[in-house]
């Protein structure tokens, strides 16, 4: 199967403060979108979606690496359906569709998205709630519980079997929080497989220090060979 990445990297990053948008900003001695890029340097292609304004940006993070740049949207969906459109004239078996915002996912994670999708449609990486779940008010107080029993969180890379996926986004009316939710109106099968606690995604500022310690941890002996 040839396989491909589709990570994206068009958002402005507004809850992470700071003067740049969260995926061009410093963690562990590199970009972000370099850490996310160097997770998938395995794929046999990889598309990287951009905010038109982050173009001088992309090609310092992407340097001499084969990463095709496609201009994104409004929103998420927006640019995966933008992405998945320019990918149509050498289209892949396969694409991994992954939030540059999540540059700690470990290889075992997107090898078992790739595993999974030798037998179905789609595949994304999940993890069980394990705390009570409240409804909370507008004055901050609880009005609420729901249970957590069968509820999952979502992470990527989300994989699909292209062709099933790019007609599903160009049927789906947009704004859907993510892939599977695209997927799901279509009717495609999409099987669950474990995530990792590591693979967080950066939103907030206290983050990147979080991310900067996983990163240290998970690609220290790399990190020490460069510098
Ligand atoms: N128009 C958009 C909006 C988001 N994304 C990407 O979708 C992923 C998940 O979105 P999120 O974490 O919300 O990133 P931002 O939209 O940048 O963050 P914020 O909502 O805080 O602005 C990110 O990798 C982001 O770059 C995108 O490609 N195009
Ligand atoms: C796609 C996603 O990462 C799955 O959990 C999540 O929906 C992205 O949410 P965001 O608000 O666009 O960051």
């Amino acid at each position: 199967m040839r396989q491909a990445a589709l990570i994206v990297a068009a958002g402005r990053g507004t809850r992470a403060g700071g003067d740049l948008p969260k995926q061009w900003r410093p963690v562990a001695g590199r970009t972000v979108t370099e850490w996310t890029l160097s997770r998938f340097s395995h794929m046999d292609e990889i598309a990287l979606v951009i905010h038109p304004d982050d173009r001088a940006a992309a090609a310092e993070a992407i340097g001499a690496l084969p990463v095709r740049l496609i201009a994104g949207g409004a929103d998420r969906a927006a640019s995966v359906r933008a992405g998945l459109e320019a990918l149509t004239a050498a289209a892949p078996d396969v694409v991994l569709i992954h939030d540059v915002a999540r540059p700690c996912v470990p290889r075992a994670v997107i090898d078992r998205v790739v595993a999974a999708l030798e037998t179905v449609p789609g595949a994304a990486p999940g993890l069980p709630v394990t705390d009570a779940l409240w409804q909370a008010t507008p004055e901050g107080r609880v009005g609420g519980t729901a249970r957590r029993e069968g509820l999952f969180r979502a992470q990527t890379p989300q994989g699909f079997r292209f062709r099933a996926i790019l007609d599903a986004h160009l049927v789906h009316p947009g704004g859907a929080a993510d892939d599977v939710e695209v997927a799901r109106m279509a009717g495609i099968d999409v099987a669950i497989v474990a995530g990792a606690e590591d693979n967080l995604k950066i939103t907030g500022p206290d983050d990147f220090d979080r991310a900067a310690r996983i990163l240290e941890t998970m690609d220290g002996h790399t990190l020490r060979q460069r510098i």
